[in-house]
């Protein structure tokens, strides 16, 4: 479960997010749009504790992130595939991550497994990575402790279109499961098929939340997403 309830955060003078409140249950897949700048990674960020609101809360599993348990088994975040360092390879950055939590070797192999990197690459340094291939790395260093909420700022970019499909098939799976998943991205056609619930984002508003059907309105979330993007930025003009 996330939460956010009337988050607003201010950069020296930038309102990156004003009174933003939307949650996100058990087996739910949210996609989160916005355009470029509309305060999605932001979100992202308080949420996990990264940077701290202006005002208003956001939680994971009914806490601030800063006073969950053991958040390795608890949050899974992938918010920058380019974050990790490129001298390291794919099955160090995923070792250093289990021994953090304490997990068995045996968990590396079966994440590698089921990110589809293959031994050969996992045993290549990251600088030598493909886009795709960091965020297959990335969306397993979140799935290390098998946590029940996950926070993937853009994970599809980059993927090629069989990567596309295998994410949709792991994400289905993770929420059939009982997984939160929040997911932003600024593949439309995507979302569509793969979330069941949108909350979209302009200048750090939510401008509309709802079911992909809800929001669709029978013309497609593009359309939708179009016209609700393109009368915020006229109000705010
Ligand atoms: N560290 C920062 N200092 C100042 N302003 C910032 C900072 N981080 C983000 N902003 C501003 O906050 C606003 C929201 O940015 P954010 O990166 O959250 O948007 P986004 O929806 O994730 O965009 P994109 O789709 O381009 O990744 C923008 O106006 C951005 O310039």
């Amino acid at each position: 479960m996330i939460e956010f309830s009337h988050v607003s955060k201010v950069y020296k003078g930038v309102k990156a997010l004003d009174e933003v409140s939307f949650t996100v249950g058990p087996g739910s897949i949210t996609g989160f749009l916005g355009p470029n700048g509309a305060g999605k990674s932001t979100a992202m960020r308080v949420l996990v504790g990264l940077c701290r609101a202006t005002s208003g809360s956001a939680t994971v599993l009914g806490r601030p992130y800063a006073e969950l348990d053991r958040p390795g088994f608890q949050v899974g975040t992938l918010l920058d595939a380019a974050a990790q360092h490129p001298g390291r390879t794919g099955r160090e950055i995923l070792t250093l991550g289990a021994m953090t939590l304490g997990l068995p070797r045996s968990r590396v192999d079966e994440v590698l497994d089921l990110v589809g990197l293959s031994g050969k690459e996992s045993r290549r340094t990251v600088g030598g990575y493909s886009l795709g291939m960091r965020q297959r790395l990335g969306i397993g260093h979140a799935l290390l402790g098998r946590p029940a909420v996950l926070v993937l700022d853009e994970p599809a970019n980059g993927l090629d279109p069989q990567g596309v499909q295998w994410m949709r098939g792991l994400l289905r799976g993770l929420s059939d499961a009982g997984c939160s998943v929040l997911l932003s991205s600024h593949l439309l056609h995507e979302v569509e098929r793969v979330a069941d619930r949108i909350v979209m984002i302009g200048r750090g508003r939510v401008l509309a939340q709802g079911t992909v059907e809800e929001l669709s309105r029978g013309r497609g979330l593009e359309r939708t997403f179009l016209d609700l993007t393109a009368h915020a930025d006229r109000s705010a003009a």
